[in-house]
């Protein structure tokens, strides 16, 4: 037993499972329908995994919607308001992760976040006072008993109830330490039933330990696991970590009772050296992540192997770096693309076959294999670009920096742009409807010209342009129609890009992307926007904003090189989106939105390595992008997750004008934040939730504006949804935002 899976990919290869849940989701497929596409998919993953002669296939990491809510679930951790409505069990369940709204009862979903630093979002548990824990393995079970039914012998998955605990919010009096002892029983309960089921191993996903840990988390992390590994009877406990090292705890974990340790070589910096330093424990097995789980290139086998001749061989279990989630299906499914760029990728099933080869060259010493990955490395990949490189050797501390000064520019805007108290606008997008998704994929397929497919899309704008002005909207977007993604829209159109057909990967839910791949140097060799904006801007008098990816959103969402540093390569993204600025401004587009949606998601896990590592790059990259505009000019940010409580200082020196956010899913905790610490940009809280279907009432957003207002002021305040509005249906925006304008006409009608 040698070769590991944390967990594959779920959607299906062709996006099965995403396309029968929606139909689901529009009662255009039974449940029973769904449950069979679910099966189907489960079985293809094992049997996947099986073939490659993978020995620990893992179960349970099947989700209809993500995993850590099936572990809520498996624990009751269910809200009341869930609880309470009448429908299906896995209705409820879809009720917790989008909300609900029928006869049957109004509630909004439960929070997302991202997972950790990638572009996952998970839904945060909520325990109130109501919730009593109770075990329901029925999931869990279920998908073994499935998988030992097609003769394949599987590691069921949970997240571990460290990191589960840590992810939790408690919305009433019931705190963490009110429910450790609870949590003990119930993991125990668990091993026990396993033990029954005769289940060889269990895996416990604990990424919660790559944090940098605290004494009482250290404590927390302590007590559970010496309180529950003694009942875990015949089963095998496997305790995975992912993202990064666990510094913190090494020294402790080695001394618990588990029977395997997951540990991350590839994110983590310091695991290599925590085993030199420490040890590794005869008697347990040791899954190292020695292949990239997140990124799409071939692993470097002479590399890897020099890792693996460290380690202790006898209890070494070759394993990913994390679940397998984050990587498309398989490279066979991109016939487009040259062999010559293929092979130089591995996505899930390519490096099923590279754990493989790792582990007969390893064990067996069969060197064919390594041979031809030498030779792979060896290879020249692509060439430089020489005019970008020097262009970003040359840049100085000028580049980075706006003039004259925020409030100068703030007094200078105001008289410019008078505007109302309390403006209104949305993020960008508008529904990315059937008949857009249509147009745009008989235009790939050369079914339409050029000319009728931008002709459609001019359509929509205008009608959308239309609607806005009439609702009274105040500053205007085109609504994105051109765009399948943010990032990959921009990917398409910049030199040193590879894109892809087929190489989905879940985001949320049934969201998924398809994220382009940074090959080479990037620069930009045509406009990316201007005659979308240039267009939009002619329907009306209002104000029209320009719409952009900002440099480290587009590197953050792209599968970005390995052969140079991110900094160099978002270096290189923000010079090609300054051009594009420029070009807008040129052009008289005077408010230009410039999104950061991702700007936190490759923030380092440990706050030790925040600046150094990551924000003293990435904030001036984006302010590369803007410095050059004229004072006149207003740059709007958007970001999503506004879990940006921390980072406070570091947001404002992005320098924008104004920034939108999310923060209607996390009970607007960040306003206290921003006032703490004297925010200065001009700022749009999100005033309602986008990802979910249901309809906030105008007495709703009302109530959420008067908030806001105890906390920023009104001559700071603009008033917007969450998010922009493409995954949303016509008829819910539209009533949905004429709620918003409503609410804030009768709101500034009294300030
Ligand atoms: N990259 C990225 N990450 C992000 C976000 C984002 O916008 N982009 N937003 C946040 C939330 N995450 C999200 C992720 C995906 C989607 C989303 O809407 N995804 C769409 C796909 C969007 C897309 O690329 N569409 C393409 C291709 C659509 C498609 O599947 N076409 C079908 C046919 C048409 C159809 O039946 O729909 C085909 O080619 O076979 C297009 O419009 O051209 C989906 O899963 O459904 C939304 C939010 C955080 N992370
Ligand atoms: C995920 S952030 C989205 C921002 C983009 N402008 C939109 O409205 O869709
Ligand atoms: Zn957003």
């Amino acid at each position: 037993m040698t070769t590991s899976i944390i967990g594959y990919p779920r959607i299906g290869a062709q996006r099965e499972l995403k396309f029968a849940t929606e139909k689901f989701f529009k009662k255009e497929l039974s449940e029973a329908d769904l449950q069979a596409v679910a099966a189907t998919q489960r079985q293809a993953n094992w049997q996947k995994q099986a073939a490659a002669g993978i020995d620990f296939i893992a179960s349970n990491d099947f989700s209809f919607y993500d995993t850590t809510l099936d572990t809520a679930f498996a624990l009751n951790i269910v809200p009341k308001r869930y609880q309470e409505l009448a429908v299906s069990p896995l209705e409820r369940y879809f009720a917790a992760a989008r909300g609900h709204q029928s006869e049957a009862g109004d509630v909004k979903a439960l929070a997302m976040k991202k997972w950790f630093n990638t572009n996952y979002h998970y839904m945060v548990p909520e325990f109130d006072d109501g919730t009593e824990i109770k075990l329901d393995l029925t999931k869990l079970l279920s998908e073994y008993r499935e998988a030992l039914a097609l003769g394949i012998t599987t590691k069921p998955v949970l997240i571990g109830p460290f990191t589960l605990l840590k992810l939790i919010r408690f919305t009433g009096q019931t705190q963490l330490s009110d429910v450790q002892e609870d949590f003990v029983k119930a993991y125990s309960e668990i091993l026990s039933v396993l033990a029954t089921e005769e289940v060889a191993w269990l895996q416990l996903d604990e990424p919660g330990l790559v944090f940098d840990l605290t004494e009482s988390d250290i404590h927390l992390f302590k007590a559970i696991y010496t309180a529950l590994l003694p009942q875990k009877q015949t089963v095998k406990v496997l305790l995975q970590t992912y993202f990064g090292d666990v510094r913190d705890v090494y020294s402790d974990l080695i001394q618990l009772d588990f029977d395997g340790i997951g540990l991350d070589f590839v994110e983590g910096r310091k695991t290599a050296e925590l085993i030199q330093t420490h040890g590794f424990p005869a008697d347990k097995k040791l899954f190292a992540g020695v292949v990239n789980g997140k990124n799409i290139w071939r692993n470097d086998y002479q590399k890897t192997l020099e890792i693996l001749q460290t380690l202790p061989k006898d209890s070494l279990i070759i394993s990913t770096s994390c679940s397998l989630q984050h990587v498309p299906y398989t490279v066979s499914a991109e016939p487009e693309l040259p062999q010559d760029i293929l092979r130089h990728f591995a996505f899930a099933e390519e490096k099923l076959l590279e754990l493989k080869d790792l582990n007969d060259i390893f064990y067996h010493g069969q060197v064919d294999s390594l041979t031809a990955n030498q030779a792979l490395f060896a290879s020249e990949r692509y060439q430089g670009n020489q005019a970008v490189q020097a262009k970003v050797a040359a840049l100085g501390e000028a580049d980075f920096t706006r003039t004259p000064t925020f409030a100068q520019r703030e007094a200078i805007q105001k008289d410019i742009f008078q505007l109302p108290k309390l403006p209104t606008t949305t993020i960008g997008s508008f529904p990315q409807t059937a008949d857009v998704r249509k147009n745009r994929l008989s235009y790939k397929r050369g079914d339409i010209t050029k000319a009728a497919y931008d002709t459609f899309n001019q359509e929509k704008t205008k009608e959308w342009i239309k609607w806005q002005e009439a609702v009274g909207f105040d500053i205007l977007v085109h609504g994105e129609f051109e765009r399948n993604d943010m990032v990959e829209y921009f990917g398409e159109k910049l030199d040193g890009y590879v894109f892809t057909k087929n190489a989905w990967v879940q985001s949320y839910g049934t969201r998924c992307v398809k994220p382009p791949i940074v090959w080479g140097d990037i620069a930009r060799v045509q406009p990316l926007s201007v005659a979308d904006s240039v267009y939009a801007q002619s329907l009306t008098d209002k104000p029209l904003k320009g719409m952009l990816t900002g440099p480290v959103t587009i590197l953050n969402w792209s599968f970005p090189r390995e052969d140079i540093s991110l900094k160099a390569s978002t270096l290189q993204i923000a010079l090609a989106i300054q051009e594009e600025v420029l070009d807008l401004e040129q052009n008289g587009i005077k408010i230009i939105q410039i999104d950061e949606a991702a700007l936190r998601e490759k923030l380092p896990l440990r706050q030790t390595d925040w600046n150094s590592e990551y924000l003293d790059w990435a904030i001036p990259a984006f302010r590369l992008v803007h410095a050059k505009v004229a004072p006149e000019t207003q740059i709007h940010t958007h970001m999503c997750y506004s879990e940006f409580t921390d980072i406070i200082p570091a947001i404002d020196a992005m320098d924008a004008d104004v920034i939108s956010f999310e923060a209607s899913r996390s009970d607007l905790s960040i306003l206290d934040a921003l006032q703490a610490n004297g925010f200065r940009t001009q700022s749009g809280p999100g005033v309602y939730d986008i990802h979910s279907p249901r309809i906030p009432s105008v007495e709703e957003i009302q109530n959420v504006i008067r908030q806001i207002l105890t906390k920023v002021p009104a001559e700071k305040l603009w008033i917007n949804p969450d998010c922009g509005l493409k995954t949303r249906g016509v008829t819910e925006v539209k009533a949905s935002l004429e709620n918003l304008v409503k609410a804030t006409q009768d709101i500034r009608a009294v300030l």
